[in-house]
């Protein structure tokens, strides 16, 4: 996608091909800022830290991570540590052990000599993989805005909701909720994005709409409780959202307050779609509330928050009483019976052990 109309992804190779460079997406909205990183341990911080965030962007630096890790030494061992450090860095999206079990199924079997080479090679393509595969989600989201816009007489604006940020900052490019997003209003579509604020990182306040706004797409940002009122007033055509985990049965995890807007949706009969790429599927799990590792992070990022001063500064403040206990979940489930449909880079299909097996065969059995 375009910044400041330049196209532009999350992730590249730097020009002296010493480096990738990444968007610092801890800096946005308030500022622009790239970096390098060129080191196993710049790039394990850059994910821990959410410089680099969302479950296909979390997968592709890992894969990027172990080149880097590889030009200083390319042994068994430092495959494998550097396998062991980049997969524990956040544990919800599955796109990052998926990535690294590209990297290890490739690189363990060749010789040391090979293995730079290969790697860098490899983590290119899986980037040019991520978008090619965003992109055809995409038009098949598109088709589900199509026949709403179509149901709704084609009057005033397609209201969609989205949650935290599944947009071109979460992948490589496109995005996932969002890739449909984009086709429909360069389509034409007189699209708007009700944009949850996402609290506590405030993705969607900072990320999606700092995005939607680059793209040109009319969008609002609300509180995070705000979603059911509209839905309850038919101020919501449907939700679209990401995922950092689907179960072989169709249950999705993403950013902590998606399952409320889910039973929302759920009880006002709006359509609620997540978007995924396949290497968001956990095949391995069945029931997504008892198996799917949720992670905690600091309380810091719920007793604080940090904004834009009316003199520029960027400031952090604590909102919280001086010693108030806080918690601090990063996802939760929706079960599959919430969801109306799952859109994948094959289609779209009912989220089900059926549906995604009807979508994807040959991966469901290998799994079987
Ligand atoms: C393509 S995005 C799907 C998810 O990764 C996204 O919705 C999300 O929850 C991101 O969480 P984050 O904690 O910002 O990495």
């Amino acid at each position: 996608m375009k910044v400041h109309g330049k196209p532009t992804r999350t992730l590249w190779l730097e020009p002296d091909g010493q480096a990738v460079g990444i968007i610092d997406q801890t800096r946005l909205p308030h500022a622009f800022v790239t970096a390098r990183l060129t080191t196993l341990d710049e790039a394990a911080h850059a994910i821990r830290a959410m410089q680099v965030r969302g479950a296909p962007l979390i997968g592709a630096t890992a894969a990027y991570g172990v080149w880097l890790a590889l030009r200083a030494d390319a042994s068994d061992a430092a495959l494998a540590r550097a396998l062991a450090v980049l997969g524990d860095t956040r544990p919800t999206a599955i796109n990052l052990h998926w990535a690294l079990d590209e990297m290890r199924r490739l690189l363990a079997p060749l010789a040391v000599s090979e293995r730079v080479a290969a790697a860098q090679r490899r983590a290119a393509e899986l980037c040019d993989e991520d978008v090619a595969i965003n992109r055809a989600l995409g038009g098949h989201g598109l088709k589900l805005l199509e026949a709403a816009w179509e149901r709704k007489g084609k009057r005033g604006r397609l209201e969609v909701l989205t949650h935290c940020n599944a947009g071109w900052l979460a992948t490589v490019d496109w995005g996932t909720a969002l890739s449909p997003v984009y086709l429909a209003h360069d389509a034409g579509l007189p699209v708007h994005v009700w944009v949850d604020e996402t609290r506590p990182r405030n993705q969607g306040a900072s990320l999606t709409a700092w995005e939607l706004g680059q793209h040109g797409v009319p969008h609002t940002v609300i509180a995070d409780n705000v979603g059911g009122h509209l839905m309850q007033h038919g101020r919501v055509d449907l939700c679209i959202v990401g995922t950092d985990r689907t179960t072989a049965h169709g249950d999705v995890a993403n950013k902590i307050g998606t399952y409320l807007k889910a039973l929302a949706a759920r009880d006002n009969g709006v359509p609620f779609y997540v978007a995924l790429p396949s290497p968001t599927i956990d095949w391995s799990l069945r029931d997504g509330v008892k198996e799917i590792p949720i992670e905690q992070r600091d309380g810091t990022e719920v007793s604080d928050i940090t904004g834009r001063l009316s003199s520029g500064d960027i400031a952090t403040v604590r909102v919280t009483p001086q010693g108030s206990p806080t918690a601090n979940y990063g996802f939760d489930v929706t079960p599959a019976r919430l969801v109306t449909a799952l859109i994948t880079e094959r289609g779209v299909c009912a989220a089900s052990e059926e549906g995604l097996r009807s979508l994807f065969p040959e991966r469901a059995r290998r799994h079987a």
